[in-house]
C-alpha cells in the first residue's frame, strides 16, 4: 500500500482564517514530508483551525496546483504534536492557552523541567514548586490549564477523525471535558442538542461510522426534536404534526434509498411518554415552549386576579395632569388621557402605538399621576418604580427620558448566566409599579420568567410597538397579547412628533397603514432617498459617511443598518469600508489583527451574545479604548478594552469573537435603540429579507435623518410586502382559556373557541 501524503510542518503565518467554516490557509516551513516540495515554505489549505507557533503539525491531504498561486497543499486532516524543542515549548507555555504565562515565566518553566516539562508536571504537579517565582495561585491556574489543554488535544485530535473543527470541539470540551469521546461514542445525537452549529447531518454521519443504524430509534427521535429545534429558532412555538412528520421523514431518508417504514408515529408516543415533547391535539411542542406559554397565560391570569380595584377619582387625575401639562408645556391628546386612566385604572395594561404617539409621555404622565394619587406624597418615590426593557440601550433610553432607574430585564431578575434567575416566584420583584419597554422584544421564555418573577400586588404596564419585527427568540408575545382581548389595550395613533416636522415619523405610519406613495419620496428635510444602482451603493455610502463627518457628525450619531451579513452591500463589507473612514489606521492607534478583522483603538463595536457577568449583553455597543499587549496586562496575554457608556470591559483572545465592528449593524440588532443619523442602503440581493416590519424597524430607529439609498423599487416593494412568515404559537388561545371573564364578558360569541373549553 503506498504511504500516506504527509507534510510536516511548523507555522510561518496564517494567511486567512474563516472561523465559522474553519476554514484556514497558512505558510509553513516544511520539516519533514513524503511528497516533492521544493521551497523550503509550503501553503497549507483546508478546514483546520487557526495554527499555533511552536508547534509541530503533521497535514494529511495532497499537492494541489493553483492556476494563481502555484503549488498548495491540500489538507484532509491534520494533527498536531507536542513541542519538541525548547523553544517551541516555550512559544506553547505563552501562547494564549495559558493564562497569565508571559515569555519569562515560560522561559523559567522549560529552564527548570526541560523539555520533558509537560509530562513531569501532568505526572507529579509538585514538579511545578521548582520553578522559582512561580505564585501558588499561578501554578494552580497553569496545571488547571495544562490539564485542559492537554485533555483537550486529544480531544481534538479524536473528534477531528469524525471531521469536527477546533471551534467545535472546543465548545464541545467545554462542557462534557473527559466524557466528550464516550458521550460521543455513546449517542453523538445529543450534541445537537446540546451544542450550538452541531448538525444533524454531522451526528448522522459520525453515527453511521459507529454503526448506529438508520432506523435506530436514538436516531429517529434525535430528528423530531431536531426539527422542533430548528422550529424554535424560526420563531414557532410548536409544529402541526403533519408538517413536523414531513420535514422529519426528509431529514431521515436524506441520502437513504431506503424509503421503509421507519414508524415514527411510535416514536412520537415514546417521546411523549419520556416528557421530551408535549402534543396538543395536532400541535407538537418542545416542552420548554410549551410550559413557557402555560406560564404566562396562569401567570398573568394570577396577577389580573390578585387585582384590588382602584378607583381614580377623575377630577384628582384631572387636577394632576393639569399640574403636570403645565410643568412639561403640553396637552395631553384625548387617546393619551385616556391611557393614563386606563394605566391607573386596571392592573396590567398594554401601551403600543407607532413612533412619535407620546408612549414615553405617557409612561411618565402614569408615574408622576400614580404617585400623586395613590402615593399622596410629592417628588416620586423611585424605589416604588421598576423600569426595565429587554436591550442595554432600550434600558438607557427608557432611564434618561424618565429620570429613572432602568435595568435590563436580565439584570433586574439577576441573570445566572445558567437559564436561571435569582429573582423568581419565591424571591419576587418589589415595588408597586413595573413598566417594561419594548415589549415585542421579549420571547416566550424570557416573558414567562418576568411573569414568575412579578408579586400580587404590582401594577404592570407593557408598553411596545406591536408593528416591529417580533422577538429573536420564539413566540410574539406582544402581538399574541393584544390579539387575545383579554388584557386591556391602549392604543396611541395619534403622532405628536409629526408636529415638529418629521417625515421619518410619518413614513413609518404610512408604511404601517400601507400608504407609502413613492411620489412622496421626495428629498424633505430629515429624509433623502438616494438612488443608485448596486455596484454603486457602497460608494454612496461611504459618500454620505464623509459629509456627515464633515458636518461634524461622529461615529457614535451615525448608524449604517443592512438586513444581511454577507453580500456586496452586507454588514461584514460595509464595517470594512468604513472602519478606514470612521477611524482610519493611524500612528497612534493601536491595533490587534484577529483573524480576517483589525480591531484598532477607537473603534466602534457591538457586543454579540449576553455576558450578565461583566454586565454586557447582546446588541450593546462600546468603543475600544485601549489594545494592551501581554506585557501590560494581569492575564499575560493581549487584551482589548472596550467602554459601554461608562462601563469597561476586557477581553482576551478566546473572547474576541463575542464583538465585532458597529459601523453597520443588523435591523434585527437594531431593536431597541435609536441613532440620530440612519443610512439604509437598500440592494436586489436583499430581497428575501425586504418586508413591511423590517424596514418599518429599520426607519424607526432614525431620531432626526434618515438616507434610504440604493435601489427604489426594492424599497418600495419591500414595505408593501407583508411578512408571509407567520409564526406557530398558542397563547392566544391560552390566554383566552385562562383569563375567562375579564374582557371575555364584551365579547362576541363568536370568539368562543374550543380552547375556552378544555
Ligand atoms: N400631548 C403632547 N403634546 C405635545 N407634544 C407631545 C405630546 N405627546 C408627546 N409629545 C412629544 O412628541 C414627541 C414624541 O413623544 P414620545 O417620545 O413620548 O413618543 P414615543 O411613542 O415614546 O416615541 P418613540 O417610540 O419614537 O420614542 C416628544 O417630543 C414628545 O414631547
Amino acid at each position: 500500500m503506498d504511504e500516506k501524503s504527509f507534510v510536516k510542518g511548523q507555522l510561518n503565518h496564517m494567511i486567512f482564517h474563516n472561523s465559522e467554516e474553519q476554514f484556514s490557509i497558512a505558510s509553513v516551513s516544511v520539516v519533514e514530508t513524503n511528497e516533492t516540495v521544493e521551497e523550503e515554505e509550503l501553503v497549507v489549505k483546508g478546514h483546520f483551525p487557526p495554527l499555533t507557533h511552536g508547534n509541530d503539525y503533521i497535514f494529511y491531504g495532497s499537492m494541489k496546483s493553483h492556476p494563481k498561486f502555484g503549488e498548495q497543499y491540500q489538507v484532509f486532516t491534520y494533527e498536531k504534536e507536542l513541542p519538541k524543542t525548547e523553544d517551541n515549548l516555550v512559544k506553547y507555555f505563552s501562547s494564549d492557552l495559558f493564562y497569565g504565562v508571559g515569555k519569562k515565566s515560560a522561559q523559567r518553566i522549560v529552564d527548570t523541567l526541560g523539555i520533558n516539562a509537560v509530562e513531569k508536571i501532568l505526572k507529579n504537579e509538585a514538579e511545578l514548586d521548582q520553578v522559582i517565582g512561580m505564585k501558588k495561585e499561578s501554578k494552580q491556574r497553569f496545571i488547571q490549564d495544562l490539564r485542559m489543554n492537554q485533555g483537550f488535544e486529544q480531544v481534538t485530535l479524536e473528534l477531528a477523525k469524525y471531521g469536527v473543527g477546533l471551534q467545535m470541539a472546543q465548545k464541545i470540551y467545554q462542557q462534557y471535558q473527559e466524557r466528550t469521546i464516550a458521550q460521543l461514542q455513546e449517542n453523538p445525537y445529543h450534541f445537537v442538542f446540546t451544542t450550538e452549529g452541531f448538525g444533524f447531518q454531522r451526528a448522522d454521519e459520525i453515527a453511521q461510522s459507529l454503526g448506529i443504524t438508520h432506523d435506530h430509534p436514538t436516531r429517529i427521535q434525535a430528528a423530531v426534536l431536531h426539527v422542533l429545534e430548528q422550529e424554535s429558532s424560526n420563531g414557532h412555538v410548536y409544529v402541526e404534526e403533519n408538517y413536523l412528520m414531513e420535514k422529519v421523514m426528509k431529514l431521515l431518508f436524506q441520502g437513504i434509498s431506503n424509503t421503509a417504514d421507519l414508524g415514527v408515529e411510535d416514536h412520537f408516543k415514546a417521546l411523549e411518554e419520556e416528557d421530551l415533547i408535549v402534543k396538543e391535539d395536532t400541535r407538537v411542542y418542545l416542552p420548554q415552549l410549551y410550559y413557557a406559554e402555560e406560564g404566562i397565560a396562569s401567570q398573568l391570569t394570577r396577577i389580573i386576579d390578585a387585582k384590588e380595584d382602584e378607583t381614580v377619582d377623575e377630577s384628582s387625575l384631572l387636577k394632576a395632569l393639569g399640574e403636570i401639562e403645565e410643568q412639561e408645556s403640553l396637552s395631553y391628546g384625548e387617546e393619551q388621557y385616556e391611557a393614563i386612566k386606563k394605566a391607573l385604572e386596571e392592573k396590567v395594561l398594554i401601551l403600543t402605538g407607532g413612533p412619535g404617539t407620546g408612549k414615553t409621555t405617557v409612561v411618565q404622565g402614569i408615574i408622576t399621576c400614580y404617585d400623586r394619587l395613590f402615593q399622596k406624597h410629592q417628588g416620586v418615590n423611585k424605589s416604588d418604580y421598576i423600569l426595565t426593557a429587554p436591550t442595554g440601550r432600550a434600558a438607557k433610553r427608557l432611564s434618561e427620558s424618565t429620570g429613572l432607574k432602568a435595568k435590563t430585564i436580565h439584570s433586574l431578575l439577576g441573570w445566572t448566566g445558567e437559564n436561571q434567575f435569582e429573582v423568581n416566584a419565591a424571591n419576587p420583584l418589589k415595588g408597586k409599579v413595573i413598566i417594561i419597554d419594548e415589549f415585542s422584544m421579549v420571547d416566550v421564555w424570557l416573558a414567562n420568567h418576568l411573569l414568575k418573577a412579578i408579586p400580587g400586588d404590582m401594577k404592570v404596564i407593557f408598553v411596545g410597538d406591536e408593528d416591529q419585527l417580533p422577538s429573536v427568540g420564539p413566540g410574539q408575545v406582544l402581538a399574541d397579547f393584544i390579539k387575545s382581548d383579554r388584557i386591556p389595550v391602549s392604543h396611541l395613533t395619534e403622532i405628536y412628533r409629526q408636529k415638529e416636522d418629521s417625515f421619518i415619523v410619518q413614513l413609518a405610519h404610512q408604511i404601517k397603514n400601507d400608504q407609502v406613495d413613492d411620489l412622496q419620496l421626495v428629498k424633505k428635510s430629515d429624509f433623502n432617498f438616494i438612488q443608485t444602482r448596486k455596484d454603486q451603493t457602497l460608494a454612496m455610502v461611504e459618500n454620505i459617511v464623509r459629509k456627515a463627518l464633515d458636518k461634524g457628525y461622529s461615529k457614535k450619531n451615525i448608524q449604517i443598518l443592512a438586513p444581511m451579513y454577507r453580500t456586496e452591500v452586507g454588514i461584514h463589507q460595509l464595517n470594512e469600508t468604513l472602519q478606514e473612514i470612521f477611524n482610519p489606521e493611524s500612528k497612534q492607534k493601536r491595533q490587534i489583527i484577529h483573524f480576517d478583522h483589525i480591531f484598532r483603538t477607537g473603534d466602534k463595536v457591538i457586543q454579540l451574545v449576553n455576558q450578565p457577568e461583566k454586565q454586557v449583553y447582546n446588541g450593546d455597543i462600546g468603543e475600544i479604548v485601549g489594545i494592551l499587549k501581554g506585557s501590560e496586562t494581569e492575564s499575560k496575554k493581549d487584551e482589548i478594552v472596550i467602554d459601554y457608556d461608562g462601563l469597561e470591559v476586557r477581553y482576551t483572545k478566546q473572547d474576541f469573537n463575542q464583538i465585532m465592528h458597529a459601523y453597520a449593524i443588523s435591523i434585527h440588532k437594531s431593536q431597541g435603540s435609536e441613532f440620530p443619523i440612519v443610512i439604509l442602503p437598500i440592494i436586489r440581493s436583499f430581497k428575501r429579507m425586504l418586508v413591511k416590519n423590517l424596514l418599518y424597524t429599520a426607519i424607526t430607529r432614525s431620531k432626526s435623518s434618515l438616507i434610504i439609498c440604493g435601489e427604489y423599487e426594492y424599497f418600495l416593494q419591500g414595505v408593501k410586502t407583508e411578512n408571509a412568515f407567520e409564526r406557530n404559537t398558542s397563547l392566544v388561545e391560552r390566554l383566552r382559556h385562562f383569563i375567562e371573564g375579564e374582557m371575555g364578558e364584551e365579547d362576541d360569541e363568536e370568539e368562543i373557541t374550543p380552547y375556552d373549553f378544555m
